[in-house]
């Protein structure tokens, strides 16, 4: 058996932590030629001592040159801004790209990685909400193996049959720390209570869109692109426990599901080893332990609006889920870090969605402006509100 190699973008944040693990306990398995990531070149660094990578990328110019001073002994070259990014995404010596970068930031590198016919092992959602039919053309192009990381999806992935089989798929969501809550009781939450997800422990901006259901809005935005069903035909049930991963139910009303326990290392190690298996440290499920598996309805669009607000940039097509993901990176900031009131995240979306043209998206510059744009209407909207 060959070692696959991996280039690991966002390698320092959870996605890439857990993508580390599974490569570095299977060493005879994967091989990491690649680490790229944003600014954190104390953690990259780090990394490399311990996965010896032929190249290292920081989008951060001043970080890169720290991490190249204390890398001098190694000899590693640590390339920076977008194209190092990129570069390292596309090394020639990667079978497989995992892209893992968080948010809009992810687009480009993951193009470069394609363009380079890496295999993609896909977390970062962010790339099909805003470039849905252009990324999977490219996907098509190219010949590329794509492969979902994103629990849900990869769930699809795991039980897919052909797409003309299917009467629906059945995203499961955890409903995320305020489950069950009314409007009335979000008004004054904190960051510290939206990034305390009950299941999973995932980077902030993911966290904050468990916290508000965006989330599962992107997902539904990612699954329509991946599994090629229309709107209509992706539901969402709010499962509490996180075991049920997600659901499709084919048209003689058999459903499959595909469960495990809530640890990211399972589906990364599913899209790493892809045709294959590989081992993982993640503990079997204990089903007694847990005795109880329950569903419950989507929550209320009046508590929880950001669900409904990708269903419509969905419907919408063209640049409208661009604008619907640079608005929401943008409130989601502004929430964490600004003092914008969490019930006013969908607000600022709707009114970025308002305030603009949303034309085709005939090629990824279109997207690229849509991005550029979108972002400068929504920090706008913000400043207004705080
Ligand atoms: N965490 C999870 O369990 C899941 C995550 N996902 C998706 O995976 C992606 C990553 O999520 P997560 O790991 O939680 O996020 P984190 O915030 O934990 O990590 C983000 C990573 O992206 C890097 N990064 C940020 N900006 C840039 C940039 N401009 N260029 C290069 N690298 C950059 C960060 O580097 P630095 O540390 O230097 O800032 C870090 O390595 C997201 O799209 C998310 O939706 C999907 C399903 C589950
Ligand atoms: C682990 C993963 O895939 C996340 O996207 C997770 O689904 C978030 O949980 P929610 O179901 O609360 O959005
Ligand atoms: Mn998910």
């Amino acid at each position: 058996m060959s070692v696959k190699t991996l280039s690991v973008l966002g390698c320092t944040g959870s996605i890439g932590v857990n993508t580390l693990d599974v490569a570095l306990s299977n060493p005879d398995r994967f091989r990491i030629v690649a680490l790229a990531a944003g600014s954190n070149w104390r953690r990259v660094v780090e990394q490399a001592r311990q996965c010896r990578p032929e190249v290292v990328a920081l989008f951060d110019e001043e970080a890169a040159d720290q991490a190249r001073a204390a890398l001098a002994d190694l000899k590693i070259p640590v390339l920076s801004g977008v194209e190092g990014v990129s570069e390292a995404a596309a090394l020639e010596s990667a079978r497989m790209t995992v892209s893992a970068i968080v948010g809009a930031a992810g687009l480009a590198p993951t193009i470069a990685a394609i363009r380079a016919r890496k295999d993609i092992a896909l977390a970062n959602k962010e790339c099909l909400v805003m470039a849905g039919a252009l990324f999977m053309e490219e996907i098509a192009r190219y010949q590329v193996r794509l492969i979902p990381v994103d629990s849900e999806h990869s769930a699809i992935f795991q039980v897919f049959q052909q797409t003309r089989w299917m009467r629906r798929l059945v995203l499961t969501a955890s409903g995320g720390p305020f489950r069950g809550k009314r409007r009335g009781e979000l008004v004054n939450v904190t960051p510290e209570q939206a990034l305390a997800h009950p299941n999973w422990s995932m980077g902030r901006k993911i966290s904050i869109d468990s916290a508000t259901m965006m989330n599962k809005g992107l997902e539904v935005i990612e699954a329509h692109w991946l599994f090629g069903l229309p709107p209509e035909q992706i539901d969402v049930v709010v499962h509490p426990q996180s075991i049920v991963h997600s659901m499709v139910e084919y048209m003689d009303g058999s459903v499959l599901a595909q469960m495990g326990a809530p640890d990211m290392r399972t589906p990364i190690a599913v899209a790493m080893a892809w045709p294959e298996r590989t081992q993982t440290n993640v503990p079997s499920l204990d089903l007694p332990q847990l005795a109880k598996l329950t569903f419950e309805a989507r929550p209320d669009p009046a508590d929880f609006p950001c669900l409904e607000l990708a269903y419509d940039a969905l419907r919408r097509g063209g640049l409208a889920p661009a604008v619907l993901n640079a608005a929401n990176e943008v409130a989601v900031a502004a929430f964490l870090d600004a003092g914008l009131p969490f019930l006013t995240i969908p607000k600022v979306i709707d009114r970025t969605l308002d305030s603009l043209p949303l034309g085709a998206a005939a090629q990824l510059e279109d997207v690229f402006a849509a991005d550029h744009q979108a972002r400068k209407v929504a920090q706008r909207i913000v400043e207004e509100i705080c």
